[in-house]
This record gives C-alpha cells, structure tokens and sequence, in this order.
C-alpha cells in the first residue's frame, strides 16, 4: 500500500516536473530576447532592483509563507543562470 502510494506521488512530481521545465524553457526564451535587446542598447545584463522585485513577487505568488525562502532561493538560481544565458 505505502509502495504504491510512494509511486503514485513520484508520478505527481513527475508531472509537476513535466510543467516546471516546460515554463523554464519558455521564460530562458524570453531571457534571451531580453538579452539580445540589453546587448543592443548597451544596458548591464544584471539588474539588482528587477531581481528584488521579482523576488518579492515570487515570494507574494507562492502564498505559503512556510514555503517563501525556497521559492526565493529556487528564483535566485533561476536569475542567476538567466545572467549567463543572456551574455
Ligand atoms: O529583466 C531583466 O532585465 C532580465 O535580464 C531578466 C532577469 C530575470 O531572470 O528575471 C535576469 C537578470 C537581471 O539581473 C534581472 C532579471
């Protein structure tokens, strides 16, 4: 019972996974038209007030207070890849 329990919430992750990387994917697309654009016009690739902003958003959409520091922790590594992406 608990086997497959086990295995029956592995496949929820899976799934969650499935949508996680889809939306990546799809956000390192727009990151890297933003880059293109930042290149063009001379602008930093890194922008300390958007990051802020973005965590703070994060943080408000999680709406679980208990889960806020990961989620910031998770966006910061996501932004932190996108800085590489978009040189
Ligand atoms: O919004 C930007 O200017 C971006 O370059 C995107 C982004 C992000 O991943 O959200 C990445 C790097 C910047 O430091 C700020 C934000």
């Amino acid at each position: 019972m608990k086997t497959r329990e086990l295995a029956a919430l592995r496949g929820q992750i899976d799934e969650a996974d499935r949508e996680l990387v889809a939306a990546l994917v799809k956000r390192y697309d727009i990151v890297r038209q933003v880059g293109t654009i930042k290149q063009a016009q001379g602008i930093a690739v890194y922008d300390p007030k958007r990051e802020g902003q973005v965590l703070d958003k994060v943080a408000r959409l999680a709406g679980r207070p208990e889960y806020a520091a990961a989620v910031k922790a998770v966006y910061q590594t996501i932004m932190d890849e996108a800085k590489k992406l978009e040189k």
